[in-house]
Parts: structure tokens; C-alpha cells; sequence
């Protein structure tokens, strides 16, 4: 497990220094995928530089499986390091693509059988057996890109760094480096940390998020836990938009935001609630997404009836998580 405690971090600007990360605390669990996720200069790199300690914070602490990495120097901090592979993007063009994926394994004293071994496992976990004879420079960005994963994850790391994996990768190609790293958790047991200015990253694959402003968390935890919170920013960014017009939800008595994780009887949910309650119940805004594997629906839903209060308990009593409530009776009533 990686903690970052009040972590702060400047550099000297002109005149003024620069805060790039301001009191930041994480928990990154062993074999989470972990997303950091924040506009540019948000401080994202620094952090991540921070948990691979190439950086000293200028106070807090980093702490490896409880282990205050600040105090550390020389060789424990080397020993230390060793256990976090940063994803480097830049490839040695003269080797080919098992050339590139062997050479911490070269450079580690790793030969024969054990070496081949690992590096197989790796191109078939990046999807490139075929190509493992070829040079980078005929792959696309996206294949390269993996095959920096692969070459990162060679040595065997317990943790995988990846800052803006998916940067100058097209969608496409950004779904396959995404199911790597998401492999690379679920198969070696790595633990991944990535950063990222696109939210439907984070979508894709993370566990756990933190969203990152101006060198501050503003939100941060589980993914699925933040979607249901009233007032979430991870959610305000990754579920379907439910804007509607005054006109759309002035004919009901009750107009509320529900998010529903995991619920495979969505359909049948809302007409059951109407039909129990004797409401009438729209969906007047939102829809359906999945987040990793899991389907969520963020749904506005309008009803009417004298029941309608107790038909919005009735789902929320089923796991439906009212998150947001725009009017209700009785500010009607008021
Ligand atoms: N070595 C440095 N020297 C001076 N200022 C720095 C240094 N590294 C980062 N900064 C500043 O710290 C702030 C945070 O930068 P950082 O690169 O960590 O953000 P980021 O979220 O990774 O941004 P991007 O998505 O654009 O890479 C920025 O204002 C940046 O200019």
C-alpha cells in the first residue's frame, strides 16, 4: 500500500514560487488501479513523481507499506525505488520489440530460459507475440506505447506508474492500452497508478480516483462510492448528463436525480414503483453507461401522484441513490 500524507511541493517561478501540490493525502491500495485525474497543471506529474520518489516533497510523507520513504537515502532509497516502474514513452529504436521489453531484464542479470520466458508472457499480455521480431518505429503510437508498459512491468514491479498513459493515443488505441494496464493488475498483481487529464480514463479502468485542482484532492475514493454521492465532481464528469428544461420537470410533483449502480432490472424498477405507489414516473433526463464492467444509470426522474414521496423511498430502499433533489412537494406547496 502507497500513502501520500499532506504532501506539499513548490518550485521557484519567477518572483513567486509555484505550489504544485498543496497538503495532498492518498491511499493507494496493493493491486488497485488507481487514477489521479485533473485539468493541466494541475500538479498530476509532480505527484506522480512524488510516489515514484525522483521527488522529495517539501513536507509530507510518502510511505511504502508504512515505510516513511522521506528519511530514506542511498541505497535503501534505491532498493526502495525499484519496486515502482515509471512508464518511460521513449523507446531504443536500434532493438526490437522483445529487445526493448528484455532490457531490464538484461541490465538486471536476467538470461536464458527465464528471460525469454518473461518477455513471451509480456507480448502476449500486450497483445504483440506476433510482432515481438519487428522495430518500434513500424508500430503505431498505441503499440509502442504498450510495449513501454511491458518493458516497465519487466523487472517485475510492485507498482506501475503511468502518468498520462493515453496522451497522443487515438480512442481506439487508447482502449487497448487501458485493457493492458487493467491486465497488468488483474494478471501480475501489480499495483497501477496512472494520471490523466480525461475522466472516461479513469472510467474505463479505475478502481479509485482522485481528482486533482489547482495542486489540491478535491474528491477522492472508490469510484463507485463517489458516483452516488450527492454533489460529486467524478460524477458530475462521468455520468450521463441530466439536463432538462424548467418546462420538462415543472409537471411533476417530484423532480430528483437518481443513480442506480449495478442494476441489471432497471427497467423493470421504475414501473414497478409507479405501479406500486400509483404515481406516474418518467425519466425525463439522464441514461445508461458502464463504468469499468460495471452499468450505472444516472436517471432525472419526475413523478406525480400523491404516493410520490413514498415511491422515491420504495427505490431507494432497492439501492437507488437519490443524489440530487430539485423540487419537491413541499416546496410546491411553500
Ligand atoms: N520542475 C519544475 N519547475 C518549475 N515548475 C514546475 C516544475 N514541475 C512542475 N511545475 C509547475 O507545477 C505545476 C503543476 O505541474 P504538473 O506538471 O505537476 O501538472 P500536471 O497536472 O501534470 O499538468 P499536465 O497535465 O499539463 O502535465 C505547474 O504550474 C507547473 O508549471
Amino acid at each position: 500500500m502507497i500513502t501520500v500524507e499532506n504532501v506539499s511541493k513548490s518550485f521557484p517561478g519567477n518572483g513567486t514560487p509555484v505550489t504544485a501540490l498543496r497538503d495532498v493525502s492518498l491511499a493507494v491500495d496493493a493491486g488497485a488501479l488507481y487514477g489521479v485525474v485533473g485539468p493541466a497543471g494541475a500538479g498530476k506529474s509532480t505527484l506522480a513523481r512524488c510516489v515514484a520518489l525522483q521527488e522529495r516533497p517539501d513536507r509530507g510523507v510518502v510511505r511504502y507499506d508504512g515505510l516513511n520513504t522521506t528519511r530514506l537515502d542511498g541505497r535503501k532509497l534505491r532498493d526502495t525505488r525499484r519496486q515502482v516502474a515509471v512508464v518511460d514513452t521513449r523507446l531504443r529504436d536500434e532493438r526490437t520489440v522483445a529487445g526493448n521489453v528484455a532490457l531490464p531484464l538484461e541490465l538486471g542479470g536476467v538470461d536464458g530460459p527465464q528471460r525469454r520466458n518473461r518477455v513471451g508472457t509480456l507480448l502476449d499480455l500486450i497483445g504483440l507475440t506476433q510482432r515481438a521480431g519487428d522495430r518500434p518505429e513500424s508500430l503505431t503510437p498505441g503499440q509502442r506505447r504498450r510495449v513501454a508498459v511491458a518493458r516497465a512491468l519487466a523487472a517485475a514491479p510492485s507498482v506501475l506508474l503511468a502518468d498520462d498513459p493515453t496522451r497522443g493515443v487515438d480512442a481506439e488505441e487508447s482502449g487497448a492500452l487501458l485493457t493492458v494496464l487493467d491486465r497488468a493488475r488483474a494478471e501480475l498483481g501489480t499495483t497501477v497508478v496512472l494520471t490523466t487529464p480525461d475522466a472516461s480514463v479513469a472510467r474505463r479502468v479505475c478502481d479509485d480516483v482522485a481528482l486533482l485542482e489547482r495542486g489540491t484532492v478535491v474528491e477522492s475514493g472508490k469510484l463507485l462510492d463517489l458516483l452516488v454521492k450527492p454533489g460529486s465532481r467524478v460524477a458530475a464528469d462521468l455520468l450521463p448528463a441530466v439536463e432538462t428544461s424548467r418546462a420538462q420537470t415543472a409537471r411533476y410533483d417530484l423532480a430528483v436525480d437518481v443513480v442506480l449502480v449495478g442494476f441489471a432490472a432497471v427497467g423493470a424498477l421504475l414501473p414497478e414503483a409507479a405501479y406500486r405507489f400509483d404515481v406516474e414516473l418518467a425519466t425525463i433526463g439522464g441514461g445508461l453507461t458502464r463504468i469499468g464492467d460495471t452499468p450505472v444509470a444516472r436517471f432525472r426522474l419526475g413523478v406525480r401522484g400523491q404516493r410520490a414521496d413514498a415511491a422515491l423511498a420504495w427505490i431507494a430502499e432497492r439501492g437507488g441513490h437519490v443524489t440530487h433533489t430539485l423540487y419537491g412537494l413541499r416546496h410546491v406547496a411553500a
